[in-house]
């Protein structure tokens, strides 16, 4: 890592923003919604990514009006980094708390599609009955570049550049802004 990694005051001064505080409070909002309209009746285990989805899923959480459990997996392939590793790897897999439960899965960014492809289908090997993928961002790649698993519910959209805020991290850095910037292109 360079110095100017290590440095989250420069980090922050050289991004720029790409969706502020109110924008994203509104998409959670919506999100909230089109969840409950789905999911009202299904008593979900809502499995949260850590540690990218913890805000998206603190906010969205409370929204949540009707009968569901919490739970959480964690894996990574960025390590603080800008380009994920082709291979993921697991800190806390799903468990067998997800055999014949619907289960949505929470995390703040769809990029490539491999982290939540891997999910989703650890849970259907797991015996999951239904799996609903909710991100709050999902990355537009470039055109023709397929991902392996498109997302039931996705709040905003960003630009094929590095973002950070909302529980994404900038080389470990600002996990905790409450709106989206990306870094210099
Ligand atoms: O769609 P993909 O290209 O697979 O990338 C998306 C994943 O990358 C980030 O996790 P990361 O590996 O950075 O771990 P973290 O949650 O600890 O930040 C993010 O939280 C997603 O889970
Ligand atoms: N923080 C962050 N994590 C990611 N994981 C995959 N893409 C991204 C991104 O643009 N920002």
């Amino acid at each position: 890592m360079t110095a100017l990694h290590s440095n989250p005051a420069i980090i922050l001064q050289q991004a720029s923003l790409v969706h502020d505080e109110a924008t994203v409070s509104q998409a959670v909002s919506r999100l909230a919604q089109g969840i409950t309209e789905m999911l009202n009746d299904e008593k979900p285990l809502v499995l949260c990514v850590m540690g990218g989805g913890v805000v998206f899923t603190g906010q969205l959480l409370p929204q949540l009006l009707f009968p569901l459990e919490f739970g959480y997996v964690q894996a990574s392939r960025y390590h603080n980094r800008t380009h994920g590793d082709e291979q993921l790897v697991w800190k806390v897999k799903p468990g067998e708390e997800v055999r014949d439960r619907t289960i949505l899965v929470l995390d703040d960014i769809l990029d490539e599609g491999v982290t939540l492809a891997e999910i989703k289908a650890q849970c259907l090997a797991l015996g999951a009955k239904r799996v609903v993928v909710a991100v709050l961002v999902e990355k537009l790649l470039d055109p023709g570049k397929l991902k392996p698993i498109k997302a039931d519910f996705v709040g905003l959209q960003v630009p094929n550049q590095y973002v950070f805020g909302c529980g994404m991290d900038a080389y470990g850095w600002w996990r905790n802004l409450p709106a989206i910037y990306a870094l210099p292109g």
